[in-house]
C-alpha cells in the first residue's frame, strides 16, 4: 500500500512541494512567514470500488472492541460548570509553550510513496485476551536496550502519587453502544519527520511528583526500563500499539504505557507513525496535552510512558449524559481548552488533523487532555517553536525588535495576540475519521492547517447535539454530504445562537474562508461563544465533571511473549469498525 511521492495533479514529486509556516504576532506584527518546512508530503487517494479490499483480513466488529476495552464504573457527578469570570485581557498562560529547547534539523528525508488506491485497512487485529492474566510484564520482556532521556530536571515533589486515583474506566459501552469510529490514515503517509528532540525540561509539569519516582529508580538503578513497571490494567488499543495502566514498581506512581510491537510496526509500516507520535509528544509542554515521562525499547516492544488519564475519553462521557449530549456551558469548557491546544500545537507547526471525542481523555480532575499524535502532521519550523508567545529570539531578529519597550507595545496594543499558524503547510495523506474529515481531505486537494479548524467545528456540533452533521448511511454517504450538504441544525436541543454562529463559522467547506484559517485560534477565541472565558486561568476553572476517585486494581496483566502474538494483540483496525473503508470514487 505504500506509494510514490508524486502529486497527482502536478506529477511533481510531492517531497519536493514547499510548505511554509508562519507565525504573526497581531498588534506587533513580528512576521516569521515564509520559514521553509519541508514535508514530505504523501499521496493518498482513497478510490476503491465498492466491494472491499481483498487485503483486509477481518472485519472488525464492535465485540472485539469489546474485549479491548477495560471495565467500566459509573460517574458521578460531582460538580458543575461554573463559567469563567470575565477579568482583564491577557495574554493566555496555558497557550505558552514552554522552552522545549529543541535542536532544529532540516530534514530531506523523503519516504517513498506510492499512489494509495485505497486507505490502509489490511492490518490484521485481534485483541488479546491477556487482561486477566497476573503475570509482571518484566519478567517477559524485561530486557531494556535503551533509555530515553525525556524526563529531566524536574522541581523537587514530594511523595509520589496516590494509589487511590480517580475516575472511569473506558467501557465495553464503548464497544456496545457507541460508534466505532476508525482514523483513516495511510500506510507510510508520514508527511515529515522532521528533527531529534532534546527538550530538557517540561515546566508546565515540573511538580509532577511521577518525575521524581522515575528519577529515583534512575539513580538506584542507573537506567529504566520496562522490567520496572507494572503493568495493570490494558486501557485499549489504538492502531499502532495497546495501553497499559502502570505502575512503577514500588513507588504507587502510576502511568498509562503505549507499548507497540516492532516487527509488527515494521511489518504492516508503521513504523513511522509511531516515530511521529513520539517525537511529536517529546516536544509537549501543555497543560492540555500528554506529557511524555520516558520512552525505551526492549527486544521486541517500544515503549511510551505518559501521563494516565483516568477518566476515560469524551465520547464515552457524551455517551453517558442524558440525551448524549453536554450542556452547553460543558461544551464550552471542553472545547476552550482543546482550542487552547490546537493553538500550542499549530504553534509547533503541528496540525493535528484527529481531532474526536475518542482523542479526549479526562484527567483525573476533570481537565482534559488531547492524545493520539500519530496522525499529526509536522512542519519543521515546529521544532523552532517560541518558547513563549513573545518569545524574542524566535520572534524577531533586531535586538531592537527584540526588546521593545513596555510603552511601545502598550502604545500599540495592551497584549499583543498570538497568532501561529502553519498556515501553508500542505499534505495530500488521506487522514482522519470519517465524520470528521474535512472536504478538502475528501477531495484530495491537499491540505494545511484550517482541517483542524474544520474538525475543532464538527466536534463543538456533535458535543453539543450528540450527532455529527454530516453523518449519512454509509461512509460513502457521510464523504458525499461533507462535500456537497448544506450545514443544517436540529431543532432539538436549544443551543445558543453564538454557539450556532461559531459552529457556522468553523463548518464552511472552502478552507480559505474558514474561521481560524486567517488568525488562526485567535480568531476562534475571540468569537462571542466564548464570552467570559477567562483563557488565562481556564485550567484552574471548575471541569464540568470530575471522576470519581477508583481504587486500582492490584492485578497485574503481561505483554505478549511473541511477536506473532504481539500483532494480533495490540493493535487496532480489528476493534476499529468495519467502517475503514473509503467507497468512493475521485470527487
Ligand atoms: N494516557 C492515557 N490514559 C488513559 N487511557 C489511555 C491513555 N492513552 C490511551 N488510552 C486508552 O488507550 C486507547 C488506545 O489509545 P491509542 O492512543 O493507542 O489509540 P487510539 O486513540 O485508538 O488511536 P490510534 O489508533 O489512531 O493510535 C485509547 O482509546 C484510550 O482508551
Amino acid at each position: 500500500m505504500a506509494g510514490e511521492d508524486t502529486d497527482p495533479k502536478s506529477g511533481a514529486s510531492a517531497a519536493a512541494v514547499p510548505t511554509h509556516f508562519s507565525l504573526t504576532l497581531v498588534g506587533r506584527l513580528m512576521d516569521l512567514s515564509d520559514l521553509e518546512c519541508t514535508s514530505v508530503v504523501s499521496v493518498v487517494r482513497a478510490m476503491t470500488s465498492k466491494t472491499m479490499p481483498q487485503t483486509i483480513p477481518t472485519i472488525p466488529n464492535t465485540e472485539e472492541k469489546k474485549q479491548c476495552s477495560q471495565n467500566d464504573s459509573s460517574l458521578d457527578l460531582t460538580s458543575s460548570s461554573k463559567p469563567s469570570t470575565g477579568l482583564p485581557r491577557k495574554l493566555p498562560e496555558s497557550a505558552i509553550p514552554s522552552s522545549p529547547n529543541k535542536e532544529v534539523q532540516s530534514n530531506d528525508q523523503k519516504p517513498s510513496h506510492k499512489l494509495h488506491e485505497s486507505v490502509d485497512v489490511t492490518s490484521s487485529k485481534v485483541p488479546a485476551d491477556d487482561e486477566k492474566d497476573t503475570v509482571e510484564n518484566g519478567n517477559t520482556d524485561g530486557n531494556v536496550k535503551s533509555d530515553s532521556t525525556v524526563d529531566k530536571d524536574h522541581g523537587a515533589a514530594s511523595a509520589s502519587g496516590s494509589a487511590r486515583l480517580t475516575g472511569r474506566s473506558e467501557t465495553g459501552e464503548r464497544g456496545i453502544s457507541s460508534r466505532c469510529r476508525p482514523s483513516t490514515g495511510s500506510d507510510v503517509s508520514e508527511e515529515s519527520a522532521c528533527s531529534s528532540f532534546s527538550s530538557t525540561s517540561k515546566p508546565h509539569k515540573a511538580n509532577d511528583s511521577r518525575w521524581e519516582a522515575i528519577q529515583m529508580i534512575r539513580t538506584r538503578d542507573g537506567i529504566l526500563g520496562l522490567s520496572h513497571f507494572k503493568l495493570l490494567k490494558k486501557l485499549g488499543c489504538g492502531d499502532i500499539g495497546s495501553v497499559y495502566l502502570s505502575e512503577l514498581t514500588g513507588t504507587k506512581s502510576y502511568f498509562a504505557m503505549k507499548v507497540m510491537d516492532k516487527a509488527s510496526l515494521t511489518g504492516r509500516k508503521k513504523l513511522l507513525r509511531a516515530q511521529t507520535e513520539k517525537e511529536i509528544l517529546q516536544c509537549l509542554d501543555h497543560p492540555f496535552l500528554p506529557t511524555l515521562y520516558t520512552h525505551f525499547e526492549t527486544d521486541k516492544f517500544s515503549c511510551l510512558v505518559m501521563e494516565f488519564c483516568p477518566g476515560g475519553d469524551l465520547h464515552t462521557l457524551r455517551q453517558k449524559q442524558r440525551g448524549k449530549y453536554f450542556p452547553e456551558q460543558a461544551v464550552k469548557f471542553y472545547v476552550a481548552e482543546i482550542l487552547l491546544a490546537m493553538e500550542y500545537l499549530h504553534m509547533l507547526g503541528i496540525i493535528y488533523r484527529d481531532l474526536k471525542p475518542e482523542n479526549i481523555l479526562v484527567r483525573d480532575d476533570g481537565h482534559i487532555m488531547l492524545s493520539d499524535f500519530d496522525l499529526s502532521l509536522r512542519c519543521t519550523p515546529s521544532c523552532t517553536a517560541p518558547t513563549t508567545c513573545f518569545g524574542p529570539r524566535f520572534f524577531s531578529k533586531s535586538k531592537k525588535d527584540r526588546k521593545p519597550k513596555p510603552e511601545v507595545v502598550n502604545q500599540v496594543r495592551p497584549w499583543p495576540e498570538l497568532m501561529a499558524e502553519p498556515s501553508d503547510a500542505r499534505s495530500m495523506s488521506f487522514v482522519g475519521t470519517h465524520e470528521y474529515l474535512a472536504p478538502e481531505i475528501i477531495k484530495g486537494e491537499g491540505h494545511g492547517s484550517a482541517v483542524d479548524w474544520w474538525t475543532f467545528g464538527i466536534f463543538l456540533y456533535e458535543l453539543l447535539f450528540g450527532k455529527t452533521p454530516f453523518k449519512g448511511s454509509g461512509n460513502r454517504a457521510t464523504l458525499f454530504n461533507v462535500i456537497g450538504q448544506p450545514l443544517r441544525f436540529p431543532e432539538y436541543p436549544f443551543v445558543s445562537f453564538s454557539a450556532r454562529d461559531l459552529i457556522r463559522g468553523l463548518l464552511v467547506k472552502e478552507p480559505q474562508q474558514r474561521l481560524g484559517c486567517k488568525r488562526g485560534a485567535t480568531e476562534i477565541k475571540q468569537h462571542p461563544f466564548f464570552e467570559g472565558v477567562n483563557w488565562a486561568l481556564i485550567r484552574c476553572a471548575s471541569p464540568p465533571e470530575v471522576p470519581k476517585p477508583v481504587e486500582i486494581e492490584r492485578q497485574t496483566t503481561k505483554l505478549p511473549v511473541s511477536t506473532s502474538e504481539a500483532s494480533a494483540a495490540p493493535t487496532g483496525a480489528s476493534q476499529k469498525g468495519s467502517d475503514n473503508y473509503l467507497e468512493f470514487d475521485f470527487f
